[in-house]
């Protein structure tokens, strides 16, 4: 099993003319071969989320290659998978992410996620990002900024680190600390969004980038009162302290090149309400219009979302290509768990290749 695959391949990377950061490896498409079906499984939602009840990630470890691209199919097309109670040490999170996102053909040059936060020398080591209750209420995050007066809990809704050149494919949470009520996490559905785009704003959000932006990270680091990680966070792409990025507003799953095919294919709406701060070449009134558009398609379209009640130890992994999500912070006691994040290929929209889901699964 996986004896292509090794750690080291997150270092061992071969530039070609310095742009091999946006190519994925596989040379075919994703589909689904059925190696999952043996196990139980529902859908949570017609548009968005499958939980698999008895599947434990120690025993994926073992399977074999055809296996993980089976997982990275169904959490590309589903959005987010869930799994329950699952015994599984933070290095076995690591070690599954990788598998996940090389086999599933990420560009050779993408590794797992440095957050710019993450303290260095941190126990649980640099690709974990410890998530917290007692660290939110210290550091700030997204509904959490101390310049931040909205009383919106929907203000938390993103895709993560979408500030980085080379943003995260997938991602992966365990939550080991949970409140009696409360903490729940929501979903959203990318590709249903774009879904209920007409077809004249479909074209010209097409023609539009965005720009990202997590500079708040920089007050936070010093309140945190660590510094900034500089250094490579997983991608050659990914340094510095500009935290920002441009990406294009509607990205299709897996970038397509030269005989490169897509995970799903499918597009997506692209910009967040966390990060994605002014579509560009448009004045700062139509952008904000624009914006508030998409978000409110997000947070107000509820059939477009999924929101999951954590039990001890229960995983979600999910794309952030073509997902959104939001955690909810009605609780007082600790809750916490450690999340990791790989890193996809520089955001792409195929303009000849790609379809809706609804128009290729004929909904
Ligand atoms: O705490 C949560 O429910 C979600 C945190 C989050 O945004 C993440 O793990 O990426
Ligand atoms: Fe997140």
């Amino acid at each position: 099993m996986l004896s292509t695959i090794t750690p080291s391949s997150q270092t061992g990377a071969t530039i070609f003319g310095g742009h091999d950061i946006a190519r994925p490896q596989l040379m075919k498409r994703l589909s689904d071969s059925g190696s999952l079906q043996q196990y139980e499984h529902n859908d949570l939602t017609p548009a968005i989320g499958r939980e698999f009840p008895t599947i434990q990630i120690r025993d994926l470890l073992k399977a074999d290659d055809q296996v993980f691209r089976d997982l990275a199919y169904t959490i590309s097309s589903r959005g987010v998978v869930f799994l329950r109670n699952q015994d599984v040490t933070s290095n076995e999170l690591r070690d599954f992410m990788l598998c996940l996102t090389t086999l599933a053909g990420c560009p050779s040059t993408s590794g797992l996620h440095v957050h710019p936060l993450t303290e260095e020398g941190s126990e649980l080591g640099d690709q974990i990002s410890v998530i917290s209750s007692e660290k939110q209420k210290k550091g700030g995050g997204l509904t959490h900024q101390l310049s931040d007066v909205s009383r919106y809990a929907s203000n938390a809704w993103h895709s993560d680190i979408t500030f980085e050149p080379v943003p995260s494919d997938y991602a992966m949470l365990k939550i080991h600390t949970l409140p009696m009520t409360g903490g729940d996490t929501l979903w959203a559905s990318g590709y249903e969004v774009y879904d209920r785009l007409s077809g004249p704003m479909r074209e010209m959000l097409k023609k539009l980038t965005a720009t990202h932006d997590a500079k708040f990270f920089l007050d936070e680091a010093r309140n945190l009162g660590n510094p900034l990680r500089e250094c490579e966070r997983g991608s050659p792409l990914n340094k510095g302290a500009e935290l920002a990025a441009v990406h294009p507003v509607i990205r299709t799953n897996r970038k397509l090149t030269f005989l490169i095919i897509a995970v799903t294919g499918w597009n997506s709406v692209y910009v967040n309400k966390g990060f994605t701060k002014r579509i560009n070449g448009v004045t700062r009134d139509e952008s904000d219009i624009l914006l508030n558009y998409l978000f409110n398609m997000v947070t107000q379209n509820h059939d477009a979302q999924v929101r999951f009640r954590w039990n001890k130890n229960d995983v979600a992994i999910w794309d952030n290509r073509s997902t959104w999500h939001c955690a909810t912070y009605d609780y007082n006691d600790p809750r916490a768990g450690d999340r990791v994040c790989s890193l996809g290929e520089a955001p792409y929209l195929d303009l000849q290749g790609s379809k809706s889901r609804k128009e290729e699964l004929g909904l």
